[in-house]
């Protein structure tokens, strides 16, 4: 191949150093003799001439040939291993048949490569795709080409972002800047399932539950819906990784998304294949289609606004239109995990997970905003991973290949490692920074208070590669209490562990689902009610099961508010809370002193080394202590109305364990 023009690959080329001053033009014409005097005033040609004739050429030389996609297995002739150009072609059939219209016969043409490109630009249809039989188009859409960016590195969607996107910035220190849109949080509440008879029974619906019916065909609608509109642009990105580091059950994603944000996203957050891997990857085991700049149509039946997140388990299917929200991807796949993984006997869970130079796990349950990223991203120990793991057989996996951090208030001193992961690489969205800088505010709200940073797991500098470890010998349960009434930590039984993991309560503070912008008491079944597929005492008796076997010790920690209700009283300092963390892990907290609280009848230390002893006990911090008996009693009444929908299920085989488990909640 003469990228170049000169018969030599790429980097080769060299004109001859032994300067004559009389050069010979590459047509055979000798160039004109320029004499130059030894003292000339001019120094131009002091540096090495540059390896090009034309402007053009010197562009070709910039980039060597290599794409993420290049074979690294050479084809030897006459094994079974595919041609370069058969892979291809394939792959392309597999991308094809992704964004096929299921109604319509012809198209979508899909291309490898950017538009912009002008050499990649297809000739015929037919020529580049002979599985397509030549037709004569019928309608425009057929005509056209939709130009496929497969599984970009970073470097390219920067410059795909920068380019196209508007609103996507390099910050200071190298990450993309980029904006959701007009959603700045998820939205469960347009989030649909298909329900069809064969997972109708599987599935919790109803009161509580976060699966909204809809139907095939409507599925089908909004799924041509997204599908036109991608086929409709000149260019889509797809991305094909996979979800889970257990080997034995990983899962095959394609994503498939109009922008480079959602790529770039989508790239940091899932496990990322190696050039090996990809060549192999074949058909996905679950697609998502993002139009996420298209709304729904709201005649379609079962929309409700111009939002819709889609489900579909049978067709292994999620399409998106109506907002741009990149955590809607990465939480739609955690929701397909809990249907998937516990038909597999493991228990998918809405934690964090980190492991101590002994090889001591501890998970951090909590719904979004009480710490899971925070508090698992620490220094002293190997993050397994931030947000989404599984427990089974062999212990715990990370779903995920990335972290997703609340950004707002970030500091260098309290959060280095999370700080120093926003680099080039990272996406934070919804950042303000200084127009000239771009050094970031990350005290910014004026976007919304819900900034974020997606980054890959290895951007944190002790993080466990591959994202595996042993059963968990702690089992944290963080609950940002606005209330101000839950003890810092307690010490729980299992019984008590499951009232809460069940209970899932906290006080959410900011924006994470969208339309929340004050604190108010949250209850959310399994810590992640917005993504469980199954009934919640599922996946609570799993947890049982595996803590009773693993002999895992429960806390409850509360990192939300001290001295007062917010309003009144602060919330904890994040330090103390680390200590408090610390203590767990190193076991010297399972043999400190307890007593028990009144009402919730939780087991509290009297001392933590490195925190004040007074505020162990919340009823020391409240000045006004019938204000604190008040809102401890009123908490307490909103855990049991909270838990009356759940007394009537069955935990493991008999009622036992569900009987202990109300009679560890609050008592009054
Ligand atoms: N005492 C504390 N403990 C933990 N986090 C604290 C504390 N005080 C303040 N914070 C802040 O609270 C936020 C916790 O957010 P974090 O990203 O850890 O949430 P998360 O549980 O991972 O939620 P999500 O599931 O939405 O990602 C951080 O911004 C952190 O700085
Ligand atoms: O999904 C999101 O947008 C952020 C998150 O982790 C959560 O809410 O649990
Ligand atoms: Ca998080
Ligand atoms: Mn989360």
């Amino acid at each position: 191949m003469a990228a170049n023009g000169n018969g030599k690959a790429n980097g080769e080329f060299s004109f001859g150093i032994g300067n004559t001053g009389i050069g010979t033009a590459r047509n055979g014409l000798s160039m004109i003799q320029t004499h130059k005097k030894q003292n000339a005033i001019c120094h131009d040609d002091s540096a090495a001439p540059v390896k090009a004739q034309t402007i053009d050429e010197l562009h070709s030389l910039q980039k060597k040939r290599s794409a993420p996609t290049t074979p690294i297995k050479a084809a030897q002739p006459g094994s079974a291993t595919l041609s370069e150009e058969e892979r291809q072609k394939q792959q392309l059939q597999s991308i094809s048949a992704s964004l096929a219209s299921l109604t319509r016969e012809t198209g979508p043409k899909v291309v490898k490569g950017d538009p912009a490109r002008k050499s990649e630009t297809p000739r015929l249809a037919h020529e580049s795709h002979p599985h397509f039989t030549p037709t004569i188009a019928v309608s425009d859409s057929a005509l056209k080409f939709t130009h496929i960016l497969y599984n970009l590195s970073p470097a390219e969607l920067y410059e795909q972002a920068i380019k196209y996107e508007k609103g996507s910035f390099i910050t200071a220190t190298g990450a993309l800047a980029t904006l959701s849109g007009a959603k700045t949080g998820r939205s469960p509440r347009d989030k649909r399932v298909v329900r069809d008879e064969t997972i109708e029974d599987e599935l919790w619906w109803g009161k509580g539950s976060p699966n909204i019916e809809m139907d095939e065909h409507t599925f089908m609608v909004n799924r041509e819906r997204a599908v036109d509109y991608l086929n409709s642009l000149d260019k889509v990105f797809v991305n094909d990784q996979f979800l889970n580091w257990d080997p034995q059950n990983r899962i095959k994603v394609r994503i498939v998304s109009a922008r480079a944000y959602h790529s770039l996203f989508m790239h940091n957050m899932c496990i990322r294949p190696t050039p090996e891997e990809l060549e192999d990857f074949g058909t996905p085991d679950f697609t998502i289609y993002n139009a996420g700049q298209f709304p729904c149509n709201r005649y379609t039946h079962y929309m409700t606004s111009s939002t819709s997140i889609d489900l579909n388990l049978a067709r292994r299917e999620m399409v998106i239109l109506g907002t741009q929200y990149a955590g809607e991807m990465k939480k739609g796949l955690f929701s397909v995990m809990h249907y998937l993984m516990p038909k597999r006997q493991i228990l998918s869970l809405h934690s964090g997970c980190n492991m101590g130079k002994n090889g001591d796990v501890a998970l951090f349950f909590g719904l979004s905003g009480t710490g899971k990223t925070t508090l698992s991203t620490d220094h002293n120990r190997f993050l397994i991973g931030d947000d989404e793991h599984c427990w089974g057989e062999n212990g715990v996996s990370n779903i995920e290949g990335g972290c997703y951090a609340k950004c707002i208030d970030l500091s260098k001193e309290k959060e280095p490692d999370i700080y120093n992961a926003i680099k080039f690489g990272t996406v934070v969205e919804n950042v303000v920074f200084d127009e000239h800088t771009r050094e970031v505010d990350y005290t910014d709200k004026s976007v919304t208070e819900n900034t974020r940073a997606a980054y890959p797991i290895e951007f944190i500098p002790n993080a466990k590669l591959p994202c595996v470890g042993p059963h968990p010998k702690n089992v944290i349960l963080l609950a940002c209490d606005a209330f101000g009434v839950l003890p810092p930590v307690s010490k729980l039984n299992l019984a008590q562990t499951m009232y809460h993991f069940i209970s899932g309560y906290t006080a959410l503070v900011a924006g994470t689902e969208d339309g929340i912008k004050e604190p108010q008491a949250t209850f959310s079944a399994c810590f992640g009610a917005a993504f469980i597929m199954l009934h919640p005492t599922k996946y609570a008796a799993m947890l049982a099961e595996k803590m009773q076997k693993h002999g895992a010790t429960g806390w409850l920690v509360n990192t939300g508010w001290s001295g007062g209700s917010y309003g009144y009283g602060s919330r904890i300092k994040l330090p103390y809370t680390r200590r408090i963390i610390d203590a767990i892990h190193s076991g010297s907290l399972l043999n400190a002193n307890y007593k028990k609280t009144e009402i919730f009848g939780l087991e509290i230390p009297t001392e933590v080394e490195g925190v004040p002893s007074e505020i162990l006990d919340p009823v020391n911090t409240w000045s006004d202590k019938k204000a604190y008996n008040e809102t401890l009693l009123k908490l307490a009444g909103l855990f049991r109305n909270n838990f009356e929908t759940f007394t009537n299920y069955k935990i493991g085989k008999d009622n036992k364990l569900m009987g202990e488990i109300v009679a560890a909640g609050p008592i009054f």
